[in-house]
């Protein structure tokens, strides 16, 4: 039976050498009964803790964690009903495919018939069939991680746990596996946390983003939420490939009203928003928001250095005047090349204005949603 997760203000500090480390600081999180929810931010900001909070391999050094209405805190592994898959593939080598994937349902005692069932079922959804009979050493990478992932599945956890299950594989069996997992995911009762670097595989796959910052709560959203309102700059440049452009802005009187001055460009705000008038704000563009040419409001050149073809669209990577790195994802820059000034342009409705602090004080994305095409562009997220 799926369940739901609660973290309440969960603090973990390491000590080490008289030193105190807080990896994960006060965090408060709930996650649905059978939700997909994926943790992801830099390396070390705590991601990797909360999961082994999580399956009881750390106890919190305060707060509390619950499955449902049981507080779990001081729980061990055992007693929760979870399994977790690791970034390195653990497979008994001396154990075929078959007996691997039925390994945690034989202690638990299932009977062989049974066992066998279930290992099948997974191994048809995997498409492991071929492989039951193999010893690990017979598989490739992917089809390793696949027996683990199966391995984990039928034992119908409550809670799947899973710490970059895909690190070490290649980009096309990313791909595959990305949509096995969800699979996985639609078939079983299970609620499941998924830990990555990856903002592709956090967007595609989950029902929930968790942004974290050095142990702290950044943001929680769906994916979609989470692209158009990013709540601080911080969570606009991690979500998003190429990351959100983000120009240094004056914020001077003009005409009457207030404009955001930036390298070559002025734009006027619309009355109401909260910025400081001779303050300094930050502009944030997606690429993908940009128009070439200059249909937009807010014009703005940028002299080309580099230029990446991802098939139906191009991502140019340049600068402004002043030197800021400005990236531009369009189907009409094919025959851009470095040297280049492409002029571009944009409608404030589409970009983000940061305040001094990083809060986002206004969202320009309301017109993220009619746009026909996908809002992240080739190879990137599609939220
Ligand atoms: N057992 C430990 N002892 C001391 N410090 C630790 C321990 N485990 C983690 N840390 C520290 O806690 C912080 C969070 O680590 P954690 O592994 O949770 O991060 P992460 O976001 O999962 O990183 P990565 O993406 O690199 O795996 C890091 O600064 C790490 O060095």
């Amino acid at each position: 039976m799926a369940t739901s997760i609660h973290l309440d203000t969960v603090r973990k500090e390491f000590r080490t050498l008289g030193n105190t480390h807080v990896a994960v600081d006060d965090l408060s999180l709930d996650i649905p009964e059978g939700s997909f929810t994926t943790f992801v931010g830099p390396s070390g900001c705590g991601k990797t803790t909360t999961l082994r909070m999580l399956a009881g391999l750390e106890t919190p050094t305060s707060g509390t964690v619950s499955f449902g209405d049981e507080d779990v805190t001081d729980l061990p592994p055992q007693e929760r009903n979870v399994s977790m898959v690791f970034q390195s593939i653990a497979l008994y080598p001396h154990m075929s495919v078959r007996e691997n994937i039925g390994y945690g349902l034989k202690i638990h005692g299932v009977p062989k018939a049974e066992r066998d069932e279930r290992i099948d079922e997974a191994a048809e959804v995997l498409q492991i069939e071929a492989q039951l009979e193999k010893m690990p050493a017979e598989l490739s990478g992917g089809q390793q991680q696949r027996v683990a992932l199966g391995g984990a599945f039928v034992q119908d956890p409550d809670v799947l746990l899973l710490d970059e299950p895909m690190s070490d594989l290649d980009a096309k069996l990313k791909s595959d596996l990305r949509v096995e997992i969800q699979r996985l995911h639609q078939e079983l009762d299970t609620t499941v946390v998924y830990v990555t670097h990856d903002q592709t595989e956090a967007m595609t796959m989950s029902d929930q983003v968790v942004l974290l910052r050095d142990g702290e709560l950044a943001q929680v959203d769906p994916p979609k939420q989470l692209f158009d309102y990013p709540n601080s700059e911080y969570v606009a440049q991690f979500i998003g490939m190429p990351s959100t452009n983000v120009v240094d802005c004056a914020v001077e009187e003009r005409d009457g009203g207030t404009a955001l001055v930036g390298p070559g460009f002025a734009l006027s705000l619309p009355a109401g928003v909260d910025v400081s008038p001779a303050g300094r704000v930050r502009l944030g563009i997606r690429p993908q928001y940009l128009d070439v040419g200059s249909a937009g409001a807010c014009r703005l050149s940028v002299d080309v250095e580099v230029v990446e073809t991802l098939g139906t669209e191009s991502v140019v990577h340049g600068r402004l005047e002043d030197g800021t790195p400005f990236d531009v994802v369009s189907d009409a820059v094919d025959d851009a090349v470095a040297g280049d000034r492409l002029d571009v342009s944009f409608d404030l409705a589409d970009a983000f204005v940061f305040g001094e602090d990083g809060e986002t004080i206004l969202f320009g994305s309301e017109r993220a949603g009619e746009r026909s095409s996908s809002p992240a562009g080739a190879g990137g997220v599609t939220p």
